[in-house]
């Protein structure tokens, strides 16, 4: 039977994605998603799926035996910050204790490869925009705080269990699959490239721009956009550096470079050919002005070379994403 590696949260967002890289790469895998948030849709069809929760041990036993589970990449998490500064328990039990159960596991199991995604958030409001991964580790929410917190338990089992582990701390994701095979899908999102797609195709009034008058250029926060692609593709290549018997590593994915709200608000216009309405609005609580990656080191270890930096790319497919997903609501709507 063929060895399996196993995608936590493979029914989400970045996690399809990376399911099709790991098809792409002729590597199997297997998806384990409790559909909190993901969608059984989302995982192509012959990938096998499991229902279930990273916190049921049972469950993970007889999955690693039954795949014969020889890495995992995980994904799986609660990641909406609002809500994690008003449910911080939900928030540590998720992404602290179920990762904690898994990582019980693989010890367990003798699964001694795995890839775990941290965020920028675990950098909080930096003093200087563009961070290294040496910077120091300061987040301003419970989800940056469990993060973390996962982060350092999977380094202290590492250490002593010899687990091998490389956290993947991403900026900000956005865009969709080039071929159309995925994209972002959740309801209610509230990522801006996400949001300004559906104001421009008017699935949404409008987009409030929060905070005018942030020190940056043009006084709107800036981030640091990856292609969800690059960022997927970005976990082959850590997992084949873990394969190859590469030890444990930090980083940054991002691509070095920042835009500002409007900026992509401009590009939205410009792939879509429509004005995006907008208003300004008060700055969002506990959004840092600006966070951007130094990159290099992914580079340098992985080998990882981005084929989607460029913002206009990633919200064409974005873009093109969004408009699929409104056409097949249209038709199940006239169907129903
Ligand atoms: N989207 C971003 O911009 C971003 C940025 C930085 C880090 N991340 C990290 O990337 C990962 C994936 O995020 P996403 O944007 O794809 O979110 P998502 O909500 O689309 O995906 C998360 C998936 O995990 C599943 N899940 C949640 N808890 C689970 C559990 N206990 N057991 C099994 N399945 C569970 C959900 O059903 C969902 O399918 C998360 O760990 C998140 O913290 C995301
Ligand atoms: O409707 C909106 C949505 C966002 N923004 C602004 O756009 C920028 C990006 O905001 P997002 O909500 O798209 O993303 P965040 O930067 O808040 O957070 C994301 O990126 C972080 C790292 O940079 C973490 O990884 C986190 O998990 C992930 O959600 C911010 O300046 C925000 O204030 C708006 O003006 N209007």
């Amino acid at each position: 039977m063929t060895a399996r590696v196993l995608v936590t949260g493979g029914a989400g967002y970045i996690g399809s994605h990376a399911v099709l890289a790991l098809l792409d790469a002729g590597i199997a895998p297997v998806v384990l998603d409790d559909l909190s948030t993901g969608l059984r849709e989302a995982v192509p069809p012959g990938v096998p799926f499991v229902q279930g929760s990273t916190g049921d041990a049972a469950l993970l036993a007889g999955l690693f035996r039954r795949h014969r589970v020889s890495a995992v990449l995980h994904f799986a998490a609660s990641l909406v910050v609002p809500e994690s500064v008003a449910r911080p328990l939900d928030y540590w039990r998720n992404n602290v204790a179920n990762t904690l159960v898994l990582a019980q596991a693989c010890v367990e199991a003798g699964v001694r490869r795995l890839v775990f995604s941290s965020t920028a958030a675990v950098y909080g409001s930096p003093p200087s925009p563009l961070v290294d991964e040496d910077a120091p580790c300061a987040p301003i929410n419970p989800y940056g705080a469990s993060k973390l917190a996962a982060e350092r338990a999977l380094a202290d089992a590492a250490a002593a269990h010899g687990l091998s582990v490389v956290a993947l701390r991403y900026f900000n994701v956005a865009g969709a699959d080039p071929a159309g095979r995925a994209g972002q899908r959740r309801p209610g999102a509230t990522h801006l490239i996400k949001v300004a797609c559906e104001a421009a195709l008017g699935k949404r009034p409008a987009v409030e721009v929060f905070g005018t008058d942030y020190p940056t250029p043009d006084g709107t926060g800036v981030r640091d956009y990856i292609h969800v692609t690059d960022l997927a593709r970005a976990h082959v290549e850590a997992l084949r550096h873990l394969m190859m018997g590469g030890g444990p590593l930090t980083l940054n994915c991002g691509y070095g470079r920042g835009h500002s709200v409007l900026e992509v608000l401009r590009a939205v216009e410009r792939a879509s050919g429509r004005p995006v309405p907008a208003h300004f609005a008060p700055r969002r609580p506990g959004d840092p002005p600006a966070l951007i990656a130094r990159a290099d080191r992914a580079r340098e270890a992985l080998g990882w070379r981005p084929a989607f930096d460029d913002l206009d790319r990633i919200v064409a497919s974005a873009l093109t994403w969004e408009g699929r997903e409104a056409a097949t609501q249209q038709r199940q709507l006239l169907q129903a």
